[in-house]
């Protein structure tokens, strides 16, 4: 595991996954039930973007992800929206390459946008099934948080993500969701 950063979020720290390279490309492991930081998982899905793409930022209510990066080279930007998590409210931002043989929890709560800075694939595990009437949570990119310095200052995105709302918007829909749940 290369240059793993500091994630000052509780449940992110970041998972080393099993990369064997060799003069054909690499075979990894990417997840492994049993690893430390790992979880049940019931769904998987790989995402294929071009460079230029942003997906996010977006947040769930009903379950984690275990975030894998096969192949590419992102940015991606990670917020804690839990009011009651020791480190509600913070973030970061940061370059993520397949290279740097590491995964990410991002449990729900945690906030999260993906900026492609190459063309990648992300692979990520889902505690729970994907349901499309409960991923409706989200806000613009560079409202998650002022502080955060993207790579870009435009991003190709979804019409969803063009659509998105305020931080300030996400996070009372967030809690008025979470209510309720
Ligand atoms: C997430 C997901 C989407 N879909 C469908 C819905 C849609 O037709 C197509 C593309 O979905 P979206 O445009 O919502 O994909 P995208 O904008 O990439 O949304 C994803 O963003 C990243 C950052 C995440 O965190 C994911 O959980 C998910 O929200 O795939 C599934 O069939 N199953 C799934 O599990």
């Amino acid at each position: 595991m290369k240059n793993p950063p500091t994630i000052p979020i509780q449940g992110c720290a970041p998972v080393a996954v099993k990369a064997n390279a060799d003069d054909r490309g690499c075979l990894f492991e990417i997840f492994r039930e049993e690893w430390a930081g790992a979880f049940k998982t019931v769904q998987w899905n790989a995402c294929s973007s071009r460079a230029g793409v942003m997906r996010g930022a977006h947040v769930h209510l009903d379950y984690d992800e275990f975030y894998t990066l096969p192949m590419g080279r992102v940015f991606i930007a990670l917020r804690d929206i839990r009011r009651a998590s020791p480190t509600f409210g913070n973030s970061i931002g940061f370059e993520w390459s397949a290279a740097d043989g590491f995964a990410i929890p991002v449990p729900a709560g945690i906030a999260h946008a993906v900026f492609f800075l190459d063309d990648s694939v992300l692979a990520f595990g889902l505690s729970g099934y994907w349901k499309a009437e409960l991923d409706v949570l989200g806000c613009r990119w560079n409202d998650l948080d002022p502080s955060l310095t993207w790579p870009a200052e435009s991003a190709r995105l979804s019409p969803r993500d063009t659509d998105s709302g305020s931080f300030a918007d996400m996070l009372a829909s967030y809690e008025t969701m979470s209510a309720i749940a």
